[in-house]
């Protein structure tokens, strides 16, 4: 493969210390490829190139209607090369093939949308108390945007954030994790054959201390977009602080899946598989912590386990493979840890809590599904994001005491509640304090729909019309129709 670069002010270009980085395939550590790492300076001059961009108003100024065009035909083209960007994901971040495909499917409609949105919001008249005169508010571009994305659906989270920011007129410098670049690379020359006008959008490569720092430090950048930890996510809020800058953080999560007694059990227990073990548990929304019912509880921990237990690790390119490994060894230590935090917390090991023995999995960075039960809710296993595949299991009484023990975090992603009790999951619901919550279901999110978190779980929101706002700033237009002098001075 290719010297993977970075796209400053319409070309592609090393990193001016002419440093490199090795791109690992999680599942068995050969290197794919090899990227350029950018740091402060190659960061500041991506800044550079998208002010004098924005400033020019070559994008935001063009009918809101022929950025659209562009958007869309990004989205297009990301169709056109589906199976391409397909497999460097699964190269990149060990996920399964089939898995990369609907990240792809969802990438491209991503764009899709916000090509559409792009010109229909145009602004509101609104009625104003000032005799003979004219009120409206309209929106705006936000100006230069440094966004930020992390490695476990790394096109996925960079489309949430080009796509509206492109769409409402922004100019953007788009950094994605050192460790997984590849497919952000290729959108990038995808940017390029769309037409998108030279300083538009850049990319730069490299570390988040670095480059990353740059963009939430620097003054000329009017919003910061991140997505990625809870730690990182708070050390860029205060470097944003230095100019005041907008920011949007979307963060980690814990997050509950709550089933009832009455709940369709087959169903259920298979999609509480999928909530936490899903993408070897490297998902911000998994469901990682289950509350069942206690009446339930042994029989559904029982069968759970034994579809746990059956889960195939592999090659993401396999066919019959149903989880990759994670995405590194420092990752995979991480998991480690708090699986002995968990041990001598007292929780209990039904399932779990090693590396797979399979010879043919040596050289990846695997870890088993794991099961605890016997969870309570101070235990850190429970508090803390493990970001692996690692579920924990407490019991429940009643309603209350599900929404209680849900809402006992500092998080507040996502969730879901089972139950064949339309009154009782509309009531759970309404109460449970997350940015999303699916009734007999998880994990669905599409373009069309807000995503985020709320406490710790983030600031702002992505998708969605809401999403497109976030880019926008608003401003109201005041006219006088009629003017003449005031005297308040005689
Ligand atoms: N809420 C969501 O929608 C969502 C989606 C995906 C992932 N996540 C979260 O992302 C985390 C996993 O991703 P990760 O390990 O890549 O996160 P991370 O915070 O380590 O890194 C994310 C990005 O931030 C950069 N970065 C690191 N330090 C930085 C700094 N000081 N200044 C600026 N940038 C810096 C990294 O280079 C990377 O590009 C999990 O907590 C997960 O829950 C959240
Ligand atoms: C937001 N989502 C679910 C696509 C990825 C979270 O890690």
């Amino acid at each position: 493969m290719n010297l993977q670069k970075m796209l400053i002010n319409g070309e592609w270009v090393h990193a001016q210390s002419e440093e490199t980085r090795d791109i690992i395939n999680p599942y068995n550590q050969e290197v794919i490829a090899t990227a350029v790492e950018g740091n402060e300076q190659d960061t500041r001059a991506a800044i550079q190139a998208a002010r004098e961009a924005f400033d020019d108003g070559i994008w935001s100024a063009l009918p809101a209607n022929e950025r659209g065009e562009y958007v869309y035909q990004i989205g297009l083209l990301i169709r056109r090369d589906l199976q391409e960007l397909a497999e460097l994901e699964t190269w990149d971040t060990g996920k399964t093939l089939q898995e990369s495909k609907e990240d792809m499917d969802d990438i491209a409609n991503v764009f899709l949308y916000f090509g559409g949105l792009a010109d229909k919001d145009g602004g509101d008249k609104i009625p104003s108390p000032m005799p003979d005169s004219e009120s409206k508010v309209v929106r705006e571009p936000v100006g230069v945007c440094g966004q930020i994305t992390p490695w476990n659906y790394p096109l996925l989270q960079a489309s949430w954030k080009i796509a509206p920011a492109l769409a409402a007129g922004n100019t953007i410098i788009m950094k994605p994790s050192e460790i997984t670049p590849l497919t952000t690379v290729k959108v990038f020359e995808l940017i390029e054959e769309a037409g998108i006008p030279e300083g538009v959008a850049n990319l730069v490569l490299g570390a988040g201390a670095t480059a990353g720092a740059e963009l939430s430090e620097n003054r000329d950048i009017d919003l910061i977009s991140f997505t990625g930890g809870i730690e990182t996510g708070k050390t860029i809020m205060q470097a944003a602080s230095h100019n005041v800058k907008k920011i949007a953080l979307e963060l980690g999560g814990k997050n509950p899946n709550i089933v009832f007694a009455d709940a369709d059990f087959t169903t259920a227990v298979d999609q509480a598989l999928n909530a936490v073990f899903f993408h070897a548990g490297q998902v911000c929304s998994a469901g990682a912590r289950l509350l069942v019912e206690e009446s339930i509880h042994d029989e559904f921990v029982n069968a759970l386990t034994e579809r746990t237990k059956r889960i195939k690790l592999g090659n993401g390119f396999d066919d019959d493979t149903q989880s990759g490994p994670l995405i590194s060894s420092e990752h995979r230590d991480k998991v480690e840890k708090y699986v002995d935090i968990g041990k001598q917390e007292g929780a209990t090991l039904v399932t779990g809590g090693k590396r797979p023995d399979d010879p043919e999995l040596q050289d990846g960075f695997f870890y088993l599904p794991t099961i605890f039960t016997n969870c309570t809710s101070d235990m850190r296993i429970v508090q803390e994001e493990v970001f692996g595949p690692v579920l924990t299991v407490e019991t429940f009484q009643s309603q209350e005491d599900a929404i209680k023990l849900a809402n006992d975090t500092i998080y507040g992603l996502a969730g879901a509640v089972w139950t064949q009790d339309v009154a009782k999951a509309e009531f759970v619901a309404e109460r449970l304090r997350l940015g999303t919550v699916w009734i007999n279901d998880f994990h669905p999110y599409f373009a069309q729909a807000p995503w985020g978190g709320y406490k710790q779980s983030g600031i702002g929101r992505e998708l969605g019309r809401e999403g497109m706002e976030e880019y926008t700033e608003v401003k109201h237009i005041y006219r006088n129709k009629k003017p003449e002098p005031f005297y308040w001075f005689k």
